[in-house]
């Protein structure tokens, strides 16, 4: 960002802050440039973002005379005292306090000077720079403006339409409108001494003066606080977004294998000259996936639910265990987003079955099948599942809760 250090140009910028707010209503908390928005005043928005971007710029503050306090304790709230900036006194019109704050300028005797509203706080670095460009490139008077996008009517004092006007070159005018110092001064100057102080904007100052003006493209996002709506829109954009209750559950489990006919594995037999021991089905990954399932709510282990005591459980399908974790978690307001087996057997393969076991999990769970993975390796023959005597599985589950799921 361009700010005067390479001595180009110096820069010192006006922010007028002396109005009353009315349109935006009463507040207990002052005028809405004293309104806080994201936790802060909406003047120590604008004030640090200037010193962000434009960290050489001298910033001169305009208030109401009534507002002292408020000014010190947002500047307070900020890290910020009356070191870092100039305060004066505005008046009773826009007009009147750019004027007091050009005159505050005055000490400095800057090249450029941006006059900004205070209730602007989102312009950005971009717009400033696009602003000192068109300065360098020889422009006297700069307005920031975005060309109108609405359609345009024309009505009545009944309120009917008389006409549609065109569109076409018509900008709405935003700040930092900004001007060779001495010029704009001069401008403000002659408008007072000819009593004129109907002026909303300091380029319709610099157009009677007779300076041409330059269109610079503004920032979508460089909007007035003007209504109560505008505080309360501004404030909930500035909202940090809440995280989400991303949860993560692992469980393990491990089965003998002895002679028989085959085993189930992620719900699907498969036929094997070896078979599972277990009271239930000793599905080994359907049993890990519902203990990783129970972690991410805290309710326990299978066990806690499906005790081996328990005759009623006796080669049961082990799907009806996920089934029951997974209410368990839709209950406690959690949504599935992915399960993840990792299956450690030397025998039988499990490649060739994998597509069914991940549908059998997607049908289980009512989850989509690219959110279920199911994966095998061999121990390398080592250990008690290297010498085929059990078969282990690991499984991960990945849950989002919803915030009042407490
Ligand atoms: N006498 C005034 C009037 C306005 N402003 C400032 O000019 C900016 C744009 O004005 P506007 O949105 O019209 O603010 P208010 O005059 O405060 O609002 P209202 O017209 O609703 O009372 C604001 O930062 C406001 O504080 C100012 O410094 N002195
Ligand atoms: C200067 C200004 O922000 C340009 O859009 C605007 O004119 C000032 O506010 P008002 O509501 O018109 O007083």
């Amino acid at each position: 960002m361009h700010n005067g250090k390479d001595g180009s140009r110096s820069i010192a910028v006006v922010i007028v802050a002396a109005g009353r707010g009315e349109r935006a209503g009463y507040s207990q908390e002052g005028p809405k440039q004293y309104r806080r928005i994201g936790g802060r005043a909406v003047i120590l928005h604008t004030i640090e973002r200037f010193r962000r971007f434009l960290p050489d710029a001298h910033l001169i503050l305009v208030i109401h005379a009534d507002d002292h306090d408020l000014l010190d304790r947002a500047l307070s709230e900020g890290g910020l005292s009356r070191q870092d900036v100039t305060v004066t006194e505005g008046g009773r019109t826009r007009q009147q306090s750019v004027l007091a704050g050009l005159k505050a300028a005055a000490v400095h005797q800057p090249d450029l000077v941006m006059i900004h509203d205070a209730v602007r706080p989102f312009f950005d670095a971009a717009m400033l720079s696009r602003i000192i460009a068109a300065y360098d490139a020889g422009a006297k008077a700069i307005l920031p403006a975005m060309p109108v996008t609405d359609t345009l009517k024309r009505g009545d004092a009944q309120a009917q339409v008389i006409d549609t006007v065109s569109r076409e070159r018509l900008y709405a005018a935003q700040t930092p409108q900004s001007f060779a110092f001495p010029a704009i001064l001069e401008g403000h100057l002659a408008a007072a001494a000819e009593g004129r102080d109907d002026f909303t904007d300091d380029a319709a100052i610099a157009e009677w003066a007779g300076f041409s003006v330059s269109l610079v493209e503004g920032s979508p996002d460089n909007v007035k606080l003007t209504l109560k709506r505008d505080i309360e829109m501004a404030d909930a954009r500035l909202m940090p977004v809440p995280l989400p209750d991303v949860r993560t559950g692992n469980g393990y489990d491990v089965h003998q294998l002895e002679p028989g006919e085959g085993v189930t594995l992620c719900g699907v037999f498969i036929p094997h000259d070896q078979a599972l021991k277990g009271h239930s089905d000793a599905d080994v990954a359907l049993h890990a996936l519902t203990d990783a399932l129970l972690a991410t709510c805290g309710a326990g282990d299978i066990g806690d639910h499906f005790p081996p005591s328990d005759p009623q459980w006796r080669g049961a399908p082990s799907r009806i265990f996920l089934e029951h974790a997974a209410n368990i978690v839709r209950k406690a307001g959690g949504t599935i987003m992915n399960a993840d087996i990792s299956l450690i057997a030397e025998a039988p393969k499990v490649g060739p079955h994998r597509q069914t076991m991940r549908e059998k999990l997607s049908e289980i769970l009512g989850i989509s099948l690219e959110r279920c993975s199911v994966k095998a390796t061999t121990n390398e023959k080592i250990g008690f599942i290297g010498r085929r005597e059990g078969i282990a599985a690991i499984a991960t589950a990945t849950v989002v809760y919803r915030g009042d799921g407490e």
